[in-house]
């Protein structure tokens, strides 16, 4: 195991000043001391003067124990990071910030463009002699920061530090259930925000709740596929970060992931409803990345590839609906 004080709380810093960067840090801040790090002045100014970061998470009052910071060398001080920037700029940020060996909790969901890489992938690519954890799960970061119950996966192949970690985020209201399936983990977050698009487009096009539950279903058969192809188990493609976050982000506008299919839906582009946004949507980004790898390991996931067609622009919301209903028919249980 990697040597932790055990005689005080772990000083944990956060990388990264979004919505759930910043939902992290609130929660950590209970436990012990936090430090987040940040680009933006901006939002930094504001955690540390206001105690709010009305950029990313508008509303939310924010303990005043988080240091906010843009000098990444005030990550030097820190026992583990939690590393919450998009996906898509992990690599760069991972190469660009002094995280030296200490443990890195990986809590973005997404693939790697260009590599098909998973986070933890990039992270022994970038930090090879850094212990990684994978923290995952149904978390609408408005909800983690205003205190409501949550429940998310800690993902960690060393038990004992995945148990340490535990301990130091876990709250009365923030349940940590630890496993040792760090590809589970990633997989089912970085799966769902695809399908989360394609639920949103059910909801755009009014094509129902008959409709919607059963994309969910036969959305978790392409993640619980593409799962088993890259050696995860089912138990934890059936667990929170799989089934749950699945569940919770193909239910509700809050998802971003969601609104930008609802856009879809209702026959806008995928290109002007992403110029107007602040925030990330990271399925957009996976998915192509999602479908090449897929295909490149023998792994059918239609919806998938309906995704990725309407967010290209190929194909309109009605023939991607079209093409989707009329596939011949198959058994429901395969692998
Ligand atoms: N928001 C949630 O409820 C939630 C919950 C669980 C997981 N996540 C995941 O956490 C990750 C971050 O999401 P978020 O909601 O905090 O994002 P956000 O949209 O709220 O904020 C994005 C953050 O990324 C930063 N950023 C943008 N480009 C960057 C770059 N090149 N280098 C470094 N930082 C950059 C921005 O400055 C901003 O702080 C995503 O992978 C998301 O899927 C989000
Ligand atoms: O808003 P989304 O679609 O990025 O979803 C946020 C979280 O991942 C939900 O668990």
């Amino acid at each position: 195991m990697t040597t932790l004080s055990p005689d005080r709380p772990l000083h944990l810093g956060v990388v990264g000043g979004g919505a759930w960067g910043t939902a992290l840090a609130q929660v950590a801040a209970a436990g012990g001391p936090v430090t987040l790090w940040a680009r933006s002045a901006e939002v930094v100014d504001a955690i540390n003067r206001d105690h709010a970061n009305p950029a990313y998470l508008p509303g939310v009052a924010l303990s005043p124990a988080i240091v906010a910071t843009t000098d990444s060398a005030a990550l030097q001080s820190c026992d583990a990071l939690l590393l919450v920037t998009p996906a898509q700029h992990m690599r760069d940020v991972m190469a660009g910030l002094p995280m030296g060996d200490r443990p890195l909790i990986l809590c973005s969901k997404g693939i790697e463009a260009g590599t098909q890489l998973l986070m933890s992938e990039v992270a022994a690519e970038c930090r090879p002699d850094a212990p990684i954890a994978v923290l995952s799960g149904p978390t609408f970061a408005h909800e983690v920061a205003a205190g409501l119950p949550t429940a998310v996966t800690l993902a960690c192949e060393d038990d004992a530090l995945g148990e340490r970690l535990a301990n130091r985020i876990a709250r009365s209201s923030f349940r940590p259930y630890r496993s040792a399936d760090v590809v589970g983990a990633e997989i089912g977050g970085a799966v769902k925000n695809v399908l989360a698009i394609a639920c949103g487009v059910v909801s755009g096009h009014g094509l129902g709740q008959n409709a919607g539950a059963a994309l969910i279903a036969r959305g978790f058969a392409e993640m619980a596929r593409f799962g088993a192809a890259k050696g995860a188990t089912s138990a934890s493609l059936a667990g929170l970060a799989g089934l749950g976050d699945l569940v919770l982000t193909c239910s509700s506008t809050a998802s971003r992931n969601f609104s930008l299919g609802v856009g879809l839906g209702r026959g806008e582009r995928a290109v002007d409803l992403l110029a107007h946004r602040r925030t990330v949507a990271e399925g957009a980004a996976t998915a192509p990345v999602l479908v090449e790898t897929a295909r490149a390991l023998g792994v059918e996931m239609p919806i998938a590839e309906a995704v990725c067609a309407l967010l290209s622009g190929d194909v309109a919301v009605g023939a991607a609906i079209e093409q989707l209903l009329t596939r011949p028919l198959t058994p429901e249980h395969r692998l």
